[in-house]
């Protein structure tokens, strides 16, 4: 069966790879699926006749201008994802939440899939320039808990947004692939699962393997001496024969994927293949497999090393790589040959292989990470890409760069904004630099002032708006307007202990617990307490025999105080 090729293209790079995982696991066996972020679509990325999903039809625009003309697209459309709202049900009906999104747009979406969904809440759309509302008791962030001041403890992440399932339909139909919609049903909630809060720490790569080299060295803006050097030298790399590793270094996004396309597009390994291997956050096994090949039965399949040949292979990362599948490498480079799993015999090494790192392989050798002779062995043809942050004479070019890339020539920032980039630590380097940028562009603000910014680069400004949330405050003076806050606690502690062991209790098997603690309630007393808690919505009251608990923000509530006791 030949299978359609699918492009999946969105702004930011997180909410591609999960969005790519939802698709693989509901038509991963059926499509063959690319997935580009807006910054890296070039003309040429997509090929005539594909099919393009684009995340938000805000991008559609621009990428019709990079595509060819007969490409099928679909806008997908959003919605949260159902399985991480358990938090949210579980709380007490009305509970004022203010919903955090990465831009005005997303946050009001995420509002009204919310209402329409766990309508028992109230909730409030973050937008910077209106003031938060002195009553909340939660702030929920489909995914973007990055963008909030650190340290709120009443946080409720309910991951990012994901493909709604109409979006399957469609794909399906344009397809024209037999698929019964009770299986697409099926796999759409499997994926649900697999993608919701508990289960998404493995969402890391949807580009664990990539074979294409777009980016030239004309590409590379290097306007600082640093990095002119630098690309000077990968040059003198690229044509060298002898030069058969060459390992490059560099803090996160600065460029080191596109140095190492670069080195292999001007080099006489041009006509054959580039393959990239990463090997952040992988399972090794399967790493392993993909260079060396894999041998089962019938379904042996050759490794990079192999099918690269006489071109180049990329393996990014490679100090996340365990000693042992170091070891393999080493000696794969120093004898020139390797043990093919597929063949089972050895077989010459007749590619180039580049591999990166971002962290220094100099000091992961002294931590016992890395290999000191394998550190040797790279280090003959070894470059460092400079941060951004040592090369501020790029960040003008690099802006206007990528203005050119999203075709939005046009956008300006004020001056303020300029300034705060220049003074801005750039920990993700270009890539952050580039994402900024792309997702600025799509608010339509003429110029883009500081007020645009993502929460996460004015976080000084913000932090101060949510310092304003001082939950805990607000519950103990609520509390002590009545008058009884020590016994409050006792109880709230009470039921904490309680539902460690999962027990759960009524009001007399609680009056029985806190005189063993030596707090005596009459039972009109302890009913006027409960209301109290439960109208704070520290407590769940059930009907019945099965006995009421403490609600998960009481749980905070009585570690925060408990904490604050300790220190105060
Ligand atoms: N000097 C540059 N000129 C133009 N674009 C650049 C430059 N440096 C980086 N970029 C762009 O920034 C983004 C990140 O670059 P790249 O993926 O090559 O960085 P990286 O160091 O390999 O990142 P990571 O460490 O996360 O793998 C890409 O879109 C790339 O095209």
């Amino acid at each position: 069966m030949v299978c359609a090729k699918v492009n999946i293209i969105a702004i930011q790079e997180r909410y591609l790879e999960t969005i790519t995982k939802q698709v693989k696991e509901v038509l991963g066996d059926k499509i063959i699926i690319n997935s580009i972020t807006v910054k890296d679509l070039q003309i040429n990325t997509v090929k005539s006749g594909d099919i393009v999903v684009i995340s938000n039809s805000q991008i559609k625009g621009l990428v019709t201008q990079l595509i060819p003309k007969d490409c099928q697209i679909i806008i997908a459309k959003r919605d949260i994802n159902y399985t991480n709202t358990r938090e949210l049900l579980k709380l007490p009906p009305g509970q004022h939440i203010l919903v955090v999104n990465d831009n005005k747009n997303n946050a009001v979406e995420t509002v009204q899939s919310l209402r329409e969904i766990v309508f028992e809440h109230d909730y409030q759309a973050y937008l910077p320039e209106e003031t938060i509302s002195k009553t909340i008791d939660y702030i929920v962030t489909p995914g973007e808990s990055h963008l909030l001041p650190q340290g709120l403890s009443n946080v409720i992440d309910i991951g990012a947004r994901l493909l709604d399932i109409s979006t399957f339909e469609e794909l399906v139909n344009l397809l024209k692939i037999e698929y019964p919609k009770s299986q697409i049903v099926k796999r759409y909630f499997k994926a649900c699962v697999s993608l919701s809060c508990n289960y998404n720490t493995e969402i890391k790569s949807s580009k664990d393997i990539q074979n294409v080299a777009q980016y030239h060295f004309e590409d590379i803006i290097s306007v600082s001496k640093s990095m002119n050097e630098a690309v000077k030298l990968a040059k003198r790399y690229s044509m060298d024969s002898n030069a058969i590793h060459i390992h490059l270094e560099g803090d996160p996004g600065t460029g080191k994927s596109m140095f190492a396309q670069a080195i292999h597009n001007h080099s006489n390994m041009e006509k054959h293949s580039f393959i990239s291997v990463n090997c952040n956050s992988r399972n090794f096994d399967i790493v392993e497999n993909e260079l060396f090949g894999s041998d089962y039965g019938e379904e042996a399949s050759y490794g990079v090393f192999e099918l690269a040949e006489n071109g180049t292979v990329c393996i990014e990362e490679i100090g996340e790589l365990p000693l042992s599948l170091q070891e393999r490498l080493l000696r794969t480079f120093q004898e020139g040959e390797f043990l093919s799993s597929a063949r089972n015999e050895p077989m010459p090494l007749r590619c180039r292989v580049i591999t990166t790192n971002s962290k220094s392989c100099k000091e992961l050798v002294k931590d016992g990470l890395f290999l000191q002779e394998l550190y040797n062995l790279l280090s003959d043809n070894s470059l460092k890409v400079p941060a951004l942050s040592e090369r501020m004479e790029d960040l003008v070019p690099l802006i206007d760069n990528v203005k050119q890339r999203i075709k939005r020539s046009d956008i300006e920032f004020t001056n303020e904004v300029i300034t705060f980039f220049k003074e801005y630590n750039w920990e993700s380097n270009v890539k952050e630099l580039y994402n900024v940028i792309t997702y600025l562009s799509f608010l339509e603000e003429d110029p883009i002032g500081m007020e645009f910014l993502p929460f996460h680069l004015r976080s000084k400004t913000d932090e101060k708006k949510f310092n304003k949330i001082n939950v805990n405050n607000q519950i103990i003076s609520s509390i002590e307007e009545h008058g009884f806050l020590d016994e409050s606690i006792e109880i709230l502690n009470t039921f904490y202990e309680g539902k460690k062991i999962y027990a759960s209790y009524g009001r007399k098997a609680l009056k029985k617990r806190l005189e063993e603690k030596g707090l005596n309630l009459s039972e009109q007393q302890l009913r006027m307490r409960l209301e109290v808690l439960h109208e704070l919505g520290l407590t769940i009251v059930r009907q019945g025999r099965a006995g009421s608990t403490i609600s998960r923000k009481g749980e905070e509530f009585i570690q925060d105080y408990t904490k604050t006791k300790i220190y105060s």
